[in-house]
């Protein structure tokens, strides 16, 4: 059985060209002009890209006293109506749970997954069972470990944690990962807002202000470095943690920064709306932020000195979101966006001529898998990739709305937004999952995709910090010691 995408035009994260794709056993076995197939897509005046990968996903997660509401087959299926076709979500052990506990817990979950995942290992505890369990986890093709600075007496680790954990992720030739924001600070104005009589959503905003996020990124970045590992820091959102990356770069550091959909396009004045639900439903960490900070996250994206567009995508529905009417602290953390990233971002990105297609391309697919380990079997149009593909019609339009939306939960943070440029088909391994919009898919045909360590960036950054550790000096005479 073969399959061929016909009359599209193929983009790239490098290239953009015309030609027809060939698909057999789930992978792309050819590409060039006037191919035929059993099954034939007509891509006419559509474009043809790598399926999206959404690196940052929490579906089914135990956080805040609660489970977000999209679990594999929710989250999934929204990921693959929105033209994604991979996600990375977090095996999340709670303090004390050894990872590969953690490990089969994330694995009895993702079972019903429509698409294609991996997950990164959450580091929410340090110990020699942690340290020694570490290699089972690389082995098992799971490369990148996050680690939480904020959510302090939950997640949080502290610095001499961290910098244990990633001299072992060096190791290992894994990436380190880190959610920035100074969780001791952040308790501090959190108890602070709450006696000043500030239980509101908007104190929410209040209580992480962009300087717990620069602080923190700008540590990670120095610890990091110091340990030798490449990081990637998660939801970056404001100048001050793009500064410390760009900073970081510039210097030769291997840093990525990661913004997301919604700070790219929400801002906080959502926090200041009179309906205490729609305040909280946008409640996440870090918080939107201004105009400022949005623009600078834009350029950084054009630029290169921000590396991929994510999601966080983690569902509370409103009710979920009521349990903090009353004290803020209590409103679990987090929204949704897997079905909306890449139109959003197409609509406010490409469209608008901040970003180019290529470069659309680059942040929500190509450079993930090339970060994370995964190309070119993931995040490429090539001869021999799998074949995860969108047929992307830039005409198509919709108003993004909860009432048509496959998320689980009751709402929508871009409610109202119209976006233009859609998928027309998304195929995952060569099967056509979404047809004209409209959703085709089959639980549990998602794979575990096992991702290598040792890539290119570790293996030059360790080259160099060999070449420049510090080395004792040979001296030819030596000092009898006095006595
Ligand atoms: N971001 C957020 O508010 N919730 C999800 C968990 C996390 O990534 O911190
Ligand atoms: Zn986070
Ligand atoms: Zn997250």
């Amino acid at each position: 059985m073969t399959t061929v995408i016909k009359n599209g035009t193929i983009v790239t994260h490098d290239l953009t060209y015309k030609a027809d794709i060939r698909i057999e056993g789930g992978k792309i076995t050819e590409i060039g002009p006037d191919l035929s197939g059993d099954t034939e897509l007509d891509a006419t005046g559509a474009y043809v890209m790598p399926g999206g990968i959404d690196p940052h996903t929490h579906l089914e997660m135990p956080f805040m006293g609660t489970y977000s509401s999209d679990d594999f087959e929710s989250g999934t299926r929204a990921a693959l109506c929105g033209g994604t076709t991979m996600i990375i979500d977090f095996a999340l052990p709670s303090p004390g749970q050894g990872l590969l506990d953690a490990l089969k817990m994330w694995d009895n979950k993702s079972g019903r997954a429509h698409c294609d995942y991996s997950y990164h290992m959450a580091v929410t505890w340090w110990s020699q069972q942690v340290f020694d369990e570490m290699p089972e986890v690389v082995a098992r093709g799971i490369i990148s470990f996050k680690h939480f600075l904020a959510y302090k007496g939950a997640l949080m680790v502290n610095d001499d944690e961290l910098f244990s954990s990633f001299k072992r992720l060096r190791e290992l030739g894994a990436i380190a990962m880190v959610h920035a924001e100074n969780g001791d600070v952040v308790a501090e104005l959190s108890a602070r807002l709450l006696a000043e009589g500030n239980t509101g959503p908007e104190a929410h905003a209040y209580s992480r202000p962009t300087q717990v996020e620069g602080e923190a990124t700008n540590r990670a970045i120095m610890i990091a470095d110091m340990a030798g590992v490449p990081l990637y820091v998660v939801h970056t959102s404001c100048e001050e943690a793009h500064e410390a990356i760009r900073r970081a770069r510039q210097a030769g550091k291997r840093v990525w920064g990661e913004p997301l959909i919604q700070h790219l396009t929400l801002d906080e004045s959502e926090y200041f709306h009179p309906d205490w639900d729609h305040a909280a439903r946008r409640v996440m960490s870090p918080p939107f932020r201004n105009k400022m900070h949005q623009d600078s996250l834009w350029n950084g994206l054009a630029s290169g000195s921000l590396s991929v567009v994510a999601t966080d995508h983690c569902a509370f529905s409103t009710d979920q979101k009521r349990y903090g009417v009353g004290d803020f602290t209590k409103i679990p953390n987090g929204t949704g966006g897997l079905e909306d990233r890449m139109p959003m971002l197409w609509t406010y990105g490409v469209r608008t001529g901040r970003l180019t297609m290529n470069e659309f391309v680059a942040v929500t697919s190509t450079n993930v898998a090339k970060i994370f380990g995964m190309y070119p079997r993931k995040g490429a149009v090539a001869v021999g990739a799998d074949a995860d593909l969108v047929v992307w019609d830039p005409e198509r339009s919709k108003t993004i709305t909860a009432r048509t939306q496959q998320s689980a939960i009751d709402y929508n943070v871009f409610e109202g937004h119209e976006v233009t440029g859609l998928p027309r088909y998304v195929l995952s391994r060569g099967r056509v999952m979404v047809k004209d919009g409209a959703f085709d898919g089959q639980e549990g045909h998602g794979q575990f995709i096992e991702r290598c360590p040792n890539g290119p960036v570790n293996q030059a950054l360790s080259a160099w910090k060999d070449l420049t550790a510090p080395r004792p000096v040979q001296r030819s005479g030596i000092p009898a010691t006095g006595v």
